[in-house]
């Protein structure tokens, strides 16, 4: 499972959080905005997508940082084949990239609650366990961003 996922850094540095609905899987974890890839799509084209569709807001691909990635596997299930459980999980993969140029104004269309965070805050907030190591590439990655390396 391919997920791509969206850090908008304002320009005072702040970056935008969303908690996920409670209902959902990791439901009340905050996350970046982002969403799994459909068929035919490219990281990029999901991003501008699933930006729109979260947030309002319109982003150009080109505008798009790559930051870094992060992999697991999601935990093992019944298979439904009969075959007995699987021994392991799907693989997911998340591709973050940064963010600091759109149009419109964040709305929370579909998390449960949006909100600004200092990019020192975010190791503090509750998340999915891979957007810790997300958070910290995005950190070591900002003060380029900033200078628009
Ligand atoms: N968007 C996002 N998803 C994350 C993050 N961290 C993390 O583990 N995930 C996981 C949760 C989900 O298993 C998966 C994303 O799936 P999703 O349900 O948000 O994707 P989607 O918007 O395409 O949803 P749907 O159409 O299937 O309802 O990635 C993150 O920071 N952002």
């Amino acid at each position: 499972m391919l997920v791509v996922a969206v850090a908008l850094v304002a320009p005072s540095g702040q970056v935008l959080m969303q908690r996920r609905p409670q209902e959902a899987m990791h439901g009340g974890l905050w996350e970046f905005p982002g969403g799994k890839l459909e068929a035919g799509e490219t990281p990029r084209e999901a991003a501008v997508r699933e930006i729109k569709e979260e947030l309002g807001l319109v982003i150009e691909p080109g505008d798009l940082h790559a930051v870094g990635f992060a992999e697991a596997r999601l935990e093992a299930t019944p298979d439904a084949g009969g075959q007995g459980a699987q021994a392991s999980g799907r693989p997911i993969v998340i591709l973050l990239h940064a963010c600091t140029r759109w149009r419109g104004e964040a709305r929370a269309l579909e998390g449960a609650q949006i909100d600004w965070y200092r990019p020192e805050a975010l190791a503090g907030l509750e998340m999915p366990p891979l957007d810790y190591p997300l958070a910290k590439a995005l950190l070591r990655d900002l003060p380029g961003l900033a200078s628009g390396i």
